[in-house]
């Protein structure tokens, strides 16, 4: 972390509302206007004589000096109207990351004052909205409001105001009680002490005591070229569920309905769940219809793992863990991966594996197993001269062309087709290299098999093609390369196709219908109540997905084939 340099740096301080600014009418705590005036009388927050001194504008406020050759002059904007942050939604934070993508340029940072209650979702909504930061955004507050005599406000708005102002930092951070954290890190765990906020799995980003304490290598790097992107798209339409003892499987099934696009479930220990058949078979089927289901354990230290037989790997592949992040960074992440426009779901799935802003930590194992390339594919290689490395070759040489596939790893595929090796090869149950890429969306992969001829119509052990399991993932690309190469739903895939669609229509689930017609289906078929999907949606008045159905009307068998 950089120590800011210059006589005077520059911040806008976004004054949302929270206890910090409050004042007290009918015995009850609520938003107060004018926090730059109250400020403007405190000797700490603003020194007087150097405004005048230097003919410093109505509306800017200076601190006293912090070093004796700098000076950190910033402007208080007020938000209208201010909240408490529990009244606070991503459309709010979305408007505060407009501000500071207008105000960018002008600002060396940024300090966001908001309300305790809802701020480490504030601090997680706006680390992924904002990307390519390269200026510090610290948001902070208080249990207490400034103007009292014994209250957390001031110190905690001054320490804010010192950190952007005296260092680059280029992430969200949260202030509070002396240390700064990352706030996409945070979760709020006392309403009454001063030190509210803790950063269970990651220590703070620095320590402010007599020293002031940088934890260097936790803090991430600023690239110098990228401009700042501000994703303001993001989803509303995601949950948060906590699994409790006994949890009911029409409970779940009730809450996993429309218009949710995506939950952060929050599981027992280390991302375990009850095993019961009918709760694990609702995961799966709202899993398989597109909704997208992040692990994270509600243990406030820790990581979800796959250790267990109660784990939720039992609900099936659908389920993207969340590792270490807390449940508030989890959302705003899946909100933010949600919204991003012309995503596939098995690309939306690889994002939300991946650490986008220092959220969560990947175990290295995990970031092992997507790149297969380097020294484990190298050595296997390497080992051509015995009979004994043949034979070893042979017996890891399906999982490792599987794996490959798996991770969309082209590279390692092309080196080891060059080495004559068969990617045609199957796994115990019958997984082709082309189910798996299929099944993740590798567009790359698939084209590369395809061209290498391998079985396009291949069965799984369950009886599952290729195109089915594109299908399910919703790869329109995939499904357009499959069936361009003579793909076809089998009839056993296609068995119970109208109670599927039934399904999709009735979640409003334009892209899984749009996967099954690419695919081929015929989506008249009728569900097991003798509807059809036209029907469901126009009795649940989904008016785009019934316009859609319309379109394909009279339209099978004209489906587009190969992009
Ligand atoms: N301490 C606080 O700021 C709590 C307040 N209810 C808020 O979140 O706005």
């Amino acid at each position: 972390m950089a120590r800011a340099t210059g006589p005077e740096r520059r911040l806008l301080a976004i004054y949302t509302g929270g206890t910090i600014g409050m004042r007290s009418e009918g015995g009850v705590l609520i938003p107060g206007k004018g926090l730059a005036a109250i400020l403007r009388t405190l000797y700490l927050f603003h020194d007087e004589e150097y405004a005048r001194a230097h003919g410093l504008p109505e509306d800017l406020l200076v601190l006293p000096p912090a070093s004796p050759d700098q000076r950190i002059i910033y402007k208080v904007l007020e938000c209208q109207p201010l909240f408490d942050s529990s009244d606070m939604t991503i459309t709010e934070w979305v408007q505060i990351a407009q501000i500071i993508e207008k105000h960018y340029a002008q600002y060396q940072g940024f300090v966001v004052i908001h309300g305790t209650d809802t701020m480490a979702f504030a601090a997680s909504v706006l680390s992924f909205m904002l990307e390519n930061l390269q200026k510090p955004i610290i948001l902070t507050g208080a249990q207490v409001p400034i103007h009292a005599l014994w209250n957390d406000g001031r110190e905690n708005l001054l320490g804010a105001l010192l950190m952007a102002g005296q260092y680059i930092i280029p992430e969200v951070c949260l202030f509070f009680q002396n240390q700064l954290f990352r706030g996409n890190r945070t979760t709020k765990v006392d309403a009454r002490r001063f030190a509210a906020f803790c950063s269970p799995n990651l220590p703070p980003l620095a320590t402010v005591g007599a020293d002031v304490t940088i934890n260097q290598e936790l803090v991430r790097k600023v690239s110098g070229k990228d401009q700042l992107v501000v994703h303001s798209n993001m989803e509303c339409n995601v949950g948060l569920l906590r699994l409790y003892p006994g949890i009911s499987a029409s409970l779940v099934r009730a809450f996993l309905q429309p218009p949710l696009k995506g939950v952060v479930m929050e599981t027992f220990g280390s991302g375990n769940g009850p095993t019961k058949p009918d709760l694990l078979q609702e995961l799966r089927a709202a899993a398989e219809q597109g909704l997208v289901i992040v692990n994270c354990t509600h243990c406030l230290q820790g990581t979800v793992t796959s250790d267990y037989a109660s784990g939720m790997g039992m609900a099936g592949a659908g389920i993207v863990s969340g590792f270490d992040m807390t449940s508030e960074a989890a959302l705003a992440k899946l909100s933010y991966v949600l919204g991003q426009p012309g995503l596939s779901l098995g690309d939306r799935k690889e994002l939300l594996a991946k650490d986008l802003r220092g959220e969560m930590t990947v175990p290295r194992a995990e970031e092992d197993r997507s790149s297969l390339q380097g020294s484990r594919v190298a050595w296997l290689l390497s080992l051509n001269s015995s009979q004994e490395a043949n034979d070893m070759q042979d017996i890891l040489m399906p999982s490792l062309v599987l794996a490959a596939a798996h991770a969309g790893d082209l590279n390692t595929l092309q080196a080891l087709e060059e080495l004559g090796r068969d990617l045609r090869l199957e796994d115990c149950s019958g997984q082709t290299p082309l189910h798996v890429a299929a099944r993740r969306g590798h567009a790359a992969v698939v084209t590369m098999l395809l061209q290498k001829g391998v079985d396009v119509n291949a069965q799984n052990e369950d009886g599952h093609s290729p195109l089915l399991l594109a299908v399910r993932g919703r790869h329109q690309s995939v499904i357009g390369l499959l069936r361009a190469a003579g793909a076809s739903l089998s009839p056993q895939e296609l068995e119970d196709v109208g109670t599927e669609l039934c399904r999709l229509a009735s979640r409003a689930d334009s892209e899984g219908l749009q996967a099954w017609w690419q695919a081929g289906a015929d989506l008249e078929q009728l569900g097991y109540d003798g509807h059809c999907a036209l029907q469901v949606a126009e009795a649940a008045g989904n008016s785009d997905v019934v316009a859609l159905l319309q379109s394909f009307q009279g339209r099978v068998g004209t489906q587009p084939q190969a992009p």
